[in-house]
């Protein structure tokens, strides 16, 4: 089963991106998702190539925001996809069934047409208002999380779901009990002055009902 904790990176250059996910590797988290919106291709590419390096170096899962075949180029642990990204089917052909494939969802008739097609989990949000993404869904509430995840429940859909957006160390215990098995966060952790502190204080709290 995977990570609880997904760290989503940021930075308006690929110098910063890179010290961004050494920064947050260093601090402990174990699974990175490069995103590296509206750049070019080569930048992207040189940028994927260091942060695998990195990762493998830390023994840290990494995927790559949106793009299919730069993962594929690069061996990347999998890709994470929208719903106006490449369909699952689509960059399931070209990444075949080892990789992850992670996958956006609004609502539960996202999540049910994602799971369908066997995404390997739903990063299902926002749960509330933030700045890291322009044109936001409609934000959920841990109300619109129970109501999902009920329904998931009721219909043995067992994919799990990452809650993300806006999410804060203050608000990790009402997400755990609506149901979900991790998050995927990024200004958190971008902007913690104590980064170590910070992602030993999440881990406490998504695994805090684990039995090993
Ligand atoms: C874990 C996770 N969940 C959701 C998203 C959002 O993906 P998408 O809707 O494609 O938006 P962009 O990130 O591409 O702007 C995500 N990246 N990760
Ligand atoms: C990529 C994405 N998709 C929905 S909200 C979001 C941004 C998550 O970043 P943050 O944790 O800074 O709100
Ligand atoms: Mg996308």
């Amino acid at each position: 089963m995977f990570n609880k904790l997904q760290y989503i990176s940021q930075g308006e250059t690929a110098e910063k991106q890179l010290y961004n996910i050494h920064q947050a590797l260093d601090a402990g988290c174990d699974w990175i998702q490069m995103r590296f919106k509206n750049q070019t291709p080569e930048k992207r590419f040189v940028l994927a190539e260091a942060v695998k390096v990195l990762c493998e170096e830390y023994l840290a899962n990494f995927i790559v925001n949106d793009d299919v075949i730069l993962a594929q180029k690069i061996g990347a642990d999998g890709v994470h996809l929208g719903l106006t990204d490449m369909s699952i089917p689509g960059a399931r052909a070209i990444l075949g069934n080892r990789k992850i494939i992670g996958a956006t969802a609004n609502t539960f008739e996202d999540v049910l047409i994602q799971s369908k097609n066997g995404c390997d989990y739903i990063g299902l949000g926002p749960f509330q208002f933030t700045e890291t993404k322009e044109k936001l869904s409609p934000i959920l509430g841990a109300e619109g999380y129970v109501s999902i995840l009920n329904k998931m429940k009721t219909q043995n859909i067992l994919t799990p779901v990452y809650a993300i957006g806006g999410i804060t160390l203050e608000n990790i215990e009402i997400l755990v009990k609506t149901g979900i098995h991790g998050i995927a966060v990024s200004g958190m952790i971008t902007k913690s002055p104590e980064k170590q502190k910070l992602v030993q204080q999440l881990n406490d709290k998504l695994y805090a009902n684990v039995i090993i």
